[in-house]
């Protein structure tokens, strides 16, 4: 801690002795040994990363090992072409073609640098609007390649979108979960989702069990998620079931947009410190996060502060400090640093020339330091490092060969999973189940009495095509409802599989398909979004034209 950090509140007290009282937690199953894969490549087991540590303030970090990962992004740049209202100026200009494109397009990524190394958190700050988001998408491969400029590697090597999509996982700030089932059910059902079926009942459960414990949720591991009408889960324990419903395969990289918002200040706290524990376990965490308490930053390695879409810091947040006092802003005594950097770049920003001078800072500042730090440490080729973290229990497969199956699992034991999941969610909520049997039974009902004694005469085939058209139409729009959650499952089943360094030519398929089901995924949404509008506008009118 710096001396510019205030002393830590009462409250703050108070919060860690919360999280003091929380229950020892037991080093959980590793899953190097529950796996046992890389040790037939001869790589050193004997000392596996994963494991767990403890909340509370007796726990001792784990020791610090070789850093196999180095995750660098170099002159990210990213834009998207908007379009113009249409009037008689811009429609009878004399622009050609590329110049409309360039004066319709807007900068959302202007040139942004940085790194995250495992072991540690990176975490992406800056006001609303300034481009968190879409350099978190940027980073995990969830925009168009073609349109994003700059490059990504790791271990010094490119990335590849396949393969980071295999060693990866995103955590959205949505929780879409399922109000009745326990939290440890919960995770159950996506160990058997998302992991293969090679792996046993029983080590799917040692891994659902070691995730309870990373996750700091044995305490809450019975009762039910729950939702506004039935009690369950705080929000903070909401969050960490969802970001362990995406680490089951436990990734190396691990991306999350805005993990703490709606939450309250120790909730947010523990939620990073479930983080800090998951990068601990050898994996690289990036987040963004809108304004960290100052405890949140103490557990943060890495800060990169964007201001409309520019870099105008990227360093620890130690350094923070230095670095506004060489820029002429000395952050003042007992001042929260983040909150000064985000004031102070709010104010830049409202000035006539903007945060140019502080990107201009930042860049020359960069420059001096990194000369001064080089560091030509050798680090693992990404091959062997993404070996040596599966030998560690990374990336939970059941794949010994080498060889991967295009799925995680098939598809008729996916739809068993859903179907599973669901009726066990229905049988708790038995009035939800009776209404929908209900408005079966009466659509079933109108049907049939419509299409009541149909003879054999043309128009009789005519109308059985009917019953068949509206059959199948209502029975789609009732399943429409439940596709996101299935293609979102699945696309992240995708990912699950790939512990391949290889680049083999199944791995490649895998994740192509995994391309398609993301872009599905959006384009179902869009389509979603553009019905729901059309019918508001439909009911406008009807409620708005003459009767
Ligand atoms: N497809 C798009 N077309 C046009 N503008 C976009 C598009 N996507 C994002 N933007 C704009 O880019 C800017 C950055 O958006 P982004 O969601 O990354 O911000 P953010 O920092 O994450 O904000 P918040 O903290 O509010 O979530 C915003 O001004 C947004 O309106």
């Amino acid at each position: 801690m710096s001396h510019n950090d205030p002393p830590p509140s009462r409250r703050d007290d108070q919060d860690d002795r919360r999280i003091s009282m929380l229950p020892t937690l037991r080093v959980s199953t590793k899953l190097g040994q529950i796996l046992r894969i890389g040790a037939s490549d001869g790589l050193d087991t004997s000392n596996p990363a994963h494991h767990v540590v403890e909340l509370g303030e007796t726990s001792t970090k784990p020791p610090r090992r070789n850093v196999p990962f180095f995750l660098s992004f170099n002159d990210l740049t990213y834009s998207v072409v908007t379009r113009r209202e249409m009037n008689f100026t811009t429609s009878f200009s004399r622009e050609t073609a590329a110049e409309k494109k360039l004066s319709n397009s807007k900068i959302l990524l202007n040139g942004i640098c940085g790194e995250a190394k495992d072991g540690e958190i990176l975490a992406v700050l800056g006001a609303s609007g300034s481009g968190k988001s879409t350099l978190i998408d940027a980073l995990a491969n969830r925009i168009r390649r073609e349109s994003l400029k700059g490059t990504l590697t790791l271990n010094g090597e490119p990335l590849e979108s396949r393969l980071l999509k295999a060693i990866s996982a995103y955590v959205m700030q949505d929780d879409i979960l399922y109000p009745m089932l326990t939290v440890e059910e919960t995770l159950i059902f996506s160990a058997k989702f998302r992991l293969p079926r090679s792996l046993s009942g029983s080590k799917k459960r040692a891994r659902v069990e070691a995730l309870i414990d990373q996750l700091g949720l044995r305490n809450a591991a019975k009762t039910v998620i729950g939702d506004e009408v039935h009690r369950g889960i705080s929000g903070g324990e909401r969050r960490r079931v969802s970001i362990g419903i995406d680490i089951i395969h436990d990734p190396i990289i691990l991306f999350l947009d805005e993990p703490t918002s709606g939450l309250d200040s120790t909730s947010a706290f523990m939620v990073v410190k479930v983080l800090q524990r998951i990068a601990q376990s050898g994996s690289i965490v990036i987040m963004s996060v809108h304004q960290p308490s100052y405890r949140i930053l103490g557990l943060v390695d890495r800060v990169l502060f964007l201001s409309k879409g520019h870099t105008v810091y990227n360093g620890s947040p130690l350094n923070l400090p230095l670095f506004f006092s060489d820029f002429g802003h000395p952050i003042p005594e007992n001042e929260n640093r983040t909150e000064f950097a985000l004031d102070l770049i709010r104010e830049l920003e409202g000035s006539p020339r903007g945060t140019k001078s502080l990107v201009e800072f930042n860049k020359s500042w960069q420059t001096t330091k990194n000369s001064r730090n080089r560091s030509n440490s050798k680090r693992l080729s990404l091959k062997n490092a993404i070996r040596a973290s599966i030998s560690r229990g990374k990336l939970v497969s059941g794949t010994t060969s080498g060889s991967v199956a295009i799925f995680a699992n098939p598809c008729w034991i996916e739809m068993m999973v859903l179907a599973e999941r669901n009726i066990t969610n229905s049988k708790r909520m038995p009035e939800l189940f009776v209404v929908r049997f209900g408005a079966v039974i009466v659509t079933g009902f109108i049907l049939a009495t419509v299409f009541w004694k149909l003879d054999n005469t043309p128009r009789g085939v005519q109308e059985r095509l009917s019953v068949l058209a509206f059959a199948m139409s209502t029975t789609f729009y009732t399943c429409a409802e439940s596709l996101p959650v299935f293609l979102q499952e699945r696309s992240v089943s995708f990912n699950k599989l790939a512990s391949c360094p290889n680049s083999t030519r199944a791995c490649s398929g895998l994740n192509e398909k995994a391309k398609e089901a993301t872009t599905l995924e959006r384009q179902m949404a869009q389509e979603a979004m553009e019905k729901e509008k059309k019918k508001q506008l439909a009911k406008d009118m009807t409620i708005f034209s003459p009767t």
